[in-house]
């Protein structure tokens, strides 16, 4: 592990209901270096709120308290919303699922790949183009300049996740939280942007916290994973050690990890014991 870009302690959310708080994420600590986290566990395992409590972008009915929650020398629960969006067009990013919810149908890719640097940036108008076309080049997306003058209907989904790619990393962030960044992908396409992904992280020097379902994918392009179930972190291992977990319920998971005759279904959900339920 490197020197911590990002260190949670303690950090619990809870939703409210009529029978008072729900606790659906439960005293998950966590550091990120210049690696790739993986954050894997069953559907509602809390991954994604985890990631979105880091990124600030969790529903307002949501109570989160943590203990610490620290990037570089950014206290993040003292952050108001224009800390919060300073941050986000800088010092972190996010890739969603799916670059169709992410990507707007009315704008040309080369605005959206640049936008982090109009609002971040003081570059003129030909140096911002000239970065985006450098970041739609490194992402592997042919023609650069046709891809910049296209709308987001124009690509492919494997192509629309390249842009987000390029989007989120145009201005260099140090933080990436992917939160199933290719599960809208064919397996073929899956690789491709994680192989991307994985060699932008080295290069850039960047962390990136991977949420996934899929073990299999986790063990070829993580550094270390965290394994969550039902709010809670029950194990932390080096990705090449996943095959030998210690918990039951992580080698539950990775016996059920997919296979291309289950891929794109959902992982099952297992008892403490490692049992499917
Ligand atoms: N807005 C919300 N209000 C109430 N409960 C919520 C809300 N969002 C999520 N939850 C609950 O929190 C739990 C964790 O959700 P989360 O989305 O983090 O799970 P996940 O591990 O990412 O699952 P998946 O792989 O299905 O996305 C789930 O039980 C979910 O029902």
């Amino acid at each position: 592990m490197t020197e911590p870009l990002l260190s949670v302690e303690d950090l619990t959310i809870a939703f409210p209901s009529d029978s008072g708080p729900v606790p659906v994420v439960k005293s998950v600590s966590l550091t990120v270096g210049r690696e790739i986290v993986a954050v894997v566990g069953e559907s509602g395992s809390g991954k994604s709120l985890t990631g979105r409590a880091i990124m600030g972008l969790l529903p307002r009915r949501a109570e989160v308290r943590a203990v610490r929650m620290v990037f570089e020398d950014i206290d993040l629960q003292t952050l108001d919303a224009s800390g919060w969006n300073r941050l986000r067009g800088s010092g972190m990013g996010l890739i969603l699922q799916d670059p169709k919810f992410s990507l707007n149908p009315a704008h040309r890719i080369g605005r959206q790949v640049e936008e982090a640097l109009l609002l971040h940036t003081g570059l003129s108008a030909g140096e911002r183009k000239e970065r985006a076309l450098d970041m739609l080049a490194k992402v592997g997306l042919p023609d650069p300049k046709r891809i910049y003058a296209s709308y987001p209907a124009a690509l492919s989904g494997g192509m629309g996740q390249r842009v987000m790619i390029a989007a989120m990393l145009i201005n260099r962030p140090k933080l990436i939280i992917a939160d199933e960044p290719t599960s809208a992908l064919d397996r073929g396409l899956q690789d491709q942007v994680l192989t991307l992904l994985r060699a932008l992280t080295e290069e850039f020097g960047m962390g990136l916290l991977l949420i996934s379902h899929d073990l299999q994918q986790v063990s070829r392009y993580a550094d270390r994973v965290i394994v969550m179930r039902q709010g809670e972190i029950v194990e932390r291992l080096p990705a090449s050690q996943l095959a030998q977990a210690q918990s039951a319920y992580t080698r539950g998971l990775w016996a059920a990890r997919p296979s291309v005759a289950t891929y794109g279904t959902r992982l099952p959900v297992f008892d403490a014991n490692g049992k499917p339920s």
